[in-house]
């Protein structure tokens, strides 16, 4: 799989949002989205989704322009995860995982028992089978960030895009929901994730894109982008990144606000 990006432009009506973006996601890779508030994370990934038409540029999926495919083949393709909410119904977890085969079933065709069994599969894989029979409306919010990304992945794509996957989480949800990604890039999947803090940059993307306010972007390893002056420039405060090492001896860089005085 890969997601081509060349020279996107997006926005809404006569406002431009993000001007000539051009990346690319190949299977197994992380991109990491970062910046302020207002930035344009969410447009872009509605203008991916193909929700918001693009002003200029190509995106493409293997190599079909993304205007060309159909809904349902752009759903195939790739998986939505949006920040966790809470559900007014009272579905199981189960049901809500199997949500995600409705890019598969024709109209009015109910999920059968190979759809069933599928998103079994994804809640046993993301160590969550143990809340299928639960109500969705009733676990907590890492859980239910888990059960939502088992949904995307039901949906059997081969590129997931995930909204903040940690916003609401605490400090351990954060990191295994860090580490699950990781799990599914290594499986081959592609994924784009937007956070708000630049440390899981460091932990577990391939590849950063900072976005600021003023349509200006940045693209590269977490090394190269998330330094003390770029996030100076697009947060307006002053960071330190320091260094320690993990449990196999590896570097990892974290960064440290400073209040000022
Ligand atoms: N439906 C809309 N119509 C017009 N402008 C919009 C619309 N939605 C968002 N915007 C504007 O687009 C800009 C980018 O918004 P966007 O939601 O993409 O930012 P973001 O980086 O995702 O922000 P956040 O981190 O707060 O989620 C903002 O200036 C916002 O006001």
């Amino acid at each position: 799989m890969i997601l081509n990006l060349d020279r996107v432009s997006c926005g809404y009506g006569s406002k431009v949002i993000v001007e000539g973006l051009s990346l690319n996601v190949k299977a197994g890779d992380i991109l990491c989205i970062l910046g302020p508030n207002g930035a344009g994370k969410t447009t872009l990934f509605k203008t991916i989704l193909g929700f918001l038409k693009l002003k200029s540029g190509e995106i493409s999926i293997d190599h079909q322009d993304i205007r060309t495919l159909s809904r349902k083949k752009l759903a195939q393709m790739i998986g939505y995860v949006p920040q966790s909410h809470t559900a007014t119904f009272p579905f199981t977890v189960k049901d809500v995982v199997i949500m995600g085969r409705t890019a598969y079933l024709g109209t009015l065709v109910s999920p059968g028992k190979e759809d069933a069994r599928i998103a079994e599969r994804n809640l046993e894989l993301l160590g969550i089978g143990y809340l299928k029979d639960q109500i969705y409306s009733e676990i907590s919010g890492g859980e239910r960030q888990m059960v939502l990304i088992a949904r995307a992945l039901t949906q059997d794509p081969e590129l997931l895009i995930m909204d903040e996957p940690t916003s609401n989480l605490d400090f351990g949800n954060q990191v295994r929901v860090l580490r699950q990604i990781v799990n599914l890039s290594k499986r081959g999947l592609g994924i784009i994730m937007t956070s708000h803090f630049p440390d899981h940059a460091f932990l577990c993307s391939t590849k950063v894109v900072l976005m600021q306010k003023n349509r200006m972007f940045k693209i590269g390893t977490a090394d190269q982008i998330v330094t003390e002056e770029n996030l100076k420039e697009a947060y307006g405060i002053s960071v330190k990144i320091i260094s320690t090492t993990d449990e196999s001896g590896q570097n990892v860089k974290s960064c440290v606000p400073l209040l000022g005085s």
